[in-house]
């Protein structure tokens, strides 16, 4: 097996709702076999119109999509069979228990799991004869993920796996997401917890208005992120009483009364001249927080960058789609 083989290619990809409003402008990726990617975005960025495509569920306006080698529209039939898909709401009959709604699709699924199987995976096997309309939130998420496994997928579109999931049910399908990827299943993922792309994506990208505004490894989003330094000063100490701002290597700063936060690409050297120069002053920097860039920290600036200068925009894509609507 070719493991440099892309799974999913997606080039140029353009979705297009009421023949004028574009929720997907153009979107470039590969994901390799067994690799995870994550798909995040702020709402309405353009997730579940960019996997709808991918699952084969719309034509692309432009730009294509190929699926283990396959056009997932065009060529339903090869693909269907090898994916798995967990949507972000299963249609199942609330009156159906839950080993009864496994069997009924597995009964669609060639090649499936037994039902036992699949809902052992996801912690579910002990509630087998409890009615779908009984279960919890956070239960129904783990039944459409069994039934997204039922087929031994290569390739597992996940749409917001773990919304819903108390902290123990989310660390339970993260490992169970990594023991899938493990055994050389492809995920392509769709989240809102920036925790989760982080320990789970090999590689992911970040998008915004329908156009991928960040993408790559986590390490190398975070890594563009500047490192923020964050504290008070005392009493009858103002920002022009530190060592300029330069010379610590600041590259950016707000102070607001006596907090002041320092934005820097040079975490240690910064941290280092500061703590110098508040040991030599006799200073106690009350509330000291220095963090490295964050994911978190990435995906806020695009956000915040929209919302700057995305008014107009959203302002003119409201009138596009009322137009269109
Ligand atoms: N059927 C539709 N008709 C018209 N516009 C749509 C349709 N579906 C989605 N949109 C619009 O397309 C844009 C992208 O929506 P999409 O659901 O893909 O975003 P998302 O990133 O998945 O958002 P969320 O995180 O909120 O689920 C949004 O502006 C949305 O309002």
């Amino acid at each position: 097996m070719n493991t440099n083989e892309h799974v999913i290619e997606v080039t140029d990809l353009r979705r297009v709702y009421g023949g004028e409003f574009e929720a997907v402008r153009g979107v470039t990726f590969t994901v390799g076999r067994g690799e995870l990617f994550a798909l995040l975005g702020t709402n309405g960025a353009g997730k579940t119109s960019t996997v709808e495509l991918l699952e084969g569920l719309a034509p692309p306006a432009g730009g294509q999509v190929r699926i283990l080698g396959h056009d997932p529209y065009t060529e339903r039939d090869a693909v269907r069979p090898r994916i798995g898909v967990m949507l972000q709401e299963g249609g199942f009959s609330a009156e159906l228990t839950v080993a009864e709604t496994v069997r009924m699709w597995a009964g669609c699924t060639s090649g499936a799991r037994p039902a036992a199987e699949a809902l052992e995976m996801v912690g579910l096997a002990r509630r087998s004869d409890v009615r779908v309309k009984q279960l919890s939130g956070g239960e129904k998420r783990r039944l459409d993920l069994a039934l997204a496994l039922l087929g031994r997928p290569e390739v597992l579109f996940l749409d917001e796996p773990t919304t819903g999931l108390d902290a123990e049910g989310r660390q339970e399908t993260w490992e169970l997401v990594r023991e899938l990827r493990e055994a050389g299943t492809t995920v392509l993922l769709t989240t809102h917890y920036l925790e989760e792309a982080e320990g789970l994506a090999d590689r992911l990208a970040i998008l915004h208005e329908g156009r991928i505004a960040a993408s790559g490894t986590p390490a190398e989003v975070t890594a563009s992120q500047p490192s923020r330094i964050s504290f008070e000063l005392p009493d009858g100490y103002f920002l022009g009483d530190l060592p300029p701002l330069a010379e610590l290597g600041v590259t950016g700063h707000e102070a607001e009364g006596r907090t002041v936060r320092l934005r820097t690409n040079e975490l240690q050297r910064t941290a280092t001249r500061l703590l110098v120069w508040a040991e030599r002053a006799g200073i106690e920097l009350r509330g000291l927080d220095v963090r490295s860039g964050s994911l978190e920290e990435a995906f806020l600036r695009i956000a915040r960058e929209a919302s700057e200068t995305g008014r107009q925009t959203e302002k003119d894509q409201q009138t596009e789609k009322e137009r269109v609507a």
